[in-house]
């Protein structure tokens, strides 16, 4: 619950939060219907139900009517975006639930982009990529400009920290721009999450599991997706975090995020949550 109007949001606020949010999430298990790419299908589920959520992949827009509705919140990523799969997207972004956007890769091509500025105009709670994909939506000439590296990123989080807000004001959308510290914006309040470890980045489809992790965590808190965002990436950070302690590399450490994912304690929330309201 909130602490009020009044509430003082320091480190220890933001511990509490979290672990409210990760709580509502176990106690609550939001149904979250997954349109993603083919590469991140297992991670984003697993971390999803590692969380205590429901993840449903579904993607034919014949199901969209009757299934999308029943849903608590809409994942939509599109890393390996096909024709046949775009007006499934669009259905389900339009079917009334908070949802949330993952722009993988947004300047690999026009079709793509074009995509992505289709989505966001569906008006998504939370927009979630690396900085390089941030910086692309922001400006498509700033992608045509720069070291382009696919679904990874050739920017830090924080060289898309005013684009990041320039694309929150435009779109009113929360952006959240991941990286060693993943910044989350509504275009005039920055916060901060800096848990994780850079291992994370050697793991296919980290980012987009985060994603799907800030979709469970608006279905539990719709009035507040900068909050939402900001603790789901702070917890999955964490979880990568404890899982290093016990990872030789990238494989292992794959299965140990999952798994503390899955054992996060009050305690350890509360005390490692790093979240912090920019200057
Ligand atoms: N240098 C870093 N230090 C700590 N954590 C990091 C670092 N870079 C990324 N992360 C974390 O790794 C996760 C994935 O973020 P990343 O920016 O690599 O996403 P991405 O490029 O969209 O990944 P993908 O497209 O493969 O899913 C996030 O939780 C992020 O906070
Ligand atoms: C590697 C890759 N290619 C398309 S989607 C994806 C997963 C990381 O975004
Ligand atoms: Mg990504």
């Amino acid at each position: 619950m909130d602490d009020g109007a009044k509430e003082q949001r320091d480190p220890a606020w933001w511990g509490r939060r979290a672990w409210s949010l990760l709580s509502a999430v176990r106690a609550q298990a939001p149904l979250v219907q997954c349109i993603t790419n083919l590469v991140s299908m297992d991670i984003a589920a697993n971390a999803l139900l590692a969380a205590g959520a429901s993840p449903a992949m579904v993607h034919s827009l014949r199901e969209v009517p009757e299934f999308t509705p029943r849903c608590d919140a809409v994942y939509v990523n599109v890393g390996t975006l096909s024709e046949d799969w775009l007006p499934s997207m669009c259905a389900a972004a339009s079917a009334g639930r908070p949802w949330v956007l993952d722009p993988v890769a947004a300047a690999a091509s026009g079709f793509r982009m074009e995509a992505c500025l289709e989505l966001l105009a569906l008006r998504p709670a939370v927009v979630r990529g690396n900085a390089s994909e941030i910086l692309a939506l922001a400006d498509r000439s700033v992608a045509a400009a720069s070291n382009f590296k696919g679904a990874d990123s050739s920017h830090e989080s924080v060289d898309a920290l005013e684009a990041a807000k320039a694309l929150a004001l435009s779109s009113g959308a929360v952006i959240a721009v991941s990286g060693a510290v993943d910044f989350i914006t509504n275009g005039e309040q920055v916060v901060g999450a800096s848990n994780g470890v850079p291992m994370m980045q050697k793991i296919t489809a980290t980012g987009c599991a985060v994603t799907a992790l800030i979709a469970a965590f608006v279905a539990v808190e719709p009035s507040d997706a900068l909050v939402g965002a900001a603790c789901a990436l702070s917890i999955f950070g964490l979880a990568g975090e404890i899982g290093m302690e016990s990872s030789k590399g990238p494989a292992s450490l794959r299965m140990h995020l999952i798994d503390a994912l899955y054992c996060l304690n009050e305690e350890t929330v509360t005390s490692r949550v790093r979240i912090a309201l920019q200057p």
